[in-house]
């Protein structure tokens, strides 16, 4: 009998996602793979164009991928549910904001509620679920502005809102610190690990390899549409790493109060 413990993962295989007309098809994502702890916080880097946003689309089942291409949340086969049934486990909260500029800051955060309603009830959305979605993203003052009125950082905790809303198994984010300043970075890396802390699986796609390094547990290094490492923080962010993935100089020592990497340039 195997003695060795059922650890819950977040598995993806074969990822593939091709992209222009029929003479100038190209891979900007090929074979990606990667297994995290499910309950984790995981950072996406890599350079621009690497095929981050790529991945965190396929990932979350919004565009096609190649005939291969596999994710699996502790056992559960999300590519194969039907699209409701992986929004009820899957979020994904996306660099450009939707045209919802129209709609009031609880009517955007209301929508993260769509995938749990029945089909055949016209409930109320379940107000005290988006009501503490507001409160921990910290929108809750601007709950009946219009959403178009907000800063660009205001509108980035709305969408985490709205996702935390969804109650997701598997929380992805692609760039969610792009907007905002110093603090509200933090604040938002904070936030991903409480959530991660409550059983969610966190996937952030992130330039600042200093957040990465300071508040996630794992880190995917993407370069050019593939997988280049992947692994706990302190393993991978190395300053050969850097150069090879980044083409620049620096060096990665302990953080004097943490104890984390820190990527000095
Ligand atoms: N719909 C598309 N049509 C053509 N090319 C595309 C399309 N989507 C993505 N690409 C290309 O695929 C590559 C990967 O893009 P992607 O947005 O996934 O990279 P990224 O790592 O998120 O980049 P960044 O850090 O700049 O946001 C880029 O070269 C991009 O130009």
């Amino acid at each position: 009998m195997s003695t060795r413990e059922h650890v819950p993962t977040l598995k993806a295989s074969g990822l593939g996602r091709q992209v222009g007309g029929r003479n100038a098809r190209r891979d900007v994502l090929c074979d990606a793979g990667f297994s995290v702890p499910v309950g984790s916080v995981t950072a996406l880097v890599g350079p621009n164009g690497a095929g981050k946003s790529s991945l965190m689309r396929v990932l979350a089942g919004t565009v096609d991928s190649s005939h291969q291409a596999h994710v699996e949340l502790d056992g559960i086969d999300l590519l194969g549910l039907k699209r409701r049934d992986r929004a009820r486990r899957v979020a994904l909260v996306e660099q450009e904001l939707r045209a919802e500029f129209s709609l009031t800051v609880r009517q955007v955060v209301e929508m993260g509620r769509i995938p749990h309603e029945s089909p055949w009830a016209v409930a109320a959305p379940e107000v005290g679920i988006v009501e503490e979605a507001m409160a921990t993203a910290g929108v809750t003052a601007f709950a009946d502005r219009l959403l178009g009125s907000l800063s660009g950082g205001e509108q980035q905790r709305v969408q985490m809102a709205r996702a935390l809303a969804q109650e997701p198994d598997l929380l992805l984010l692609d760039e969610p610190t792009n907007h905002l300043d110093v603090k509200a970075q933090q604040d938002a890396l904070g936030l991903l690990r409480q959530v991660a802390a409550q059983g969610t699986t966190v996937v952030a796609a992130l330039h600042d390899l200093n957040l990465a390094a300071g508040y996630c547990d794992h880190v995917v290094v993407l370069a050019d549409g593939r997988v280049r490492a992947v692994g706990p923080v302190a393993e991978v962010l190395t300053a050969e790493l850097v150069r090879e993935t980044y083409g620049v100089a620096a060096d990665v020592i302990a953080h004097p109060r943490t104890g984390r990497p820190l990527v000095i340039f």
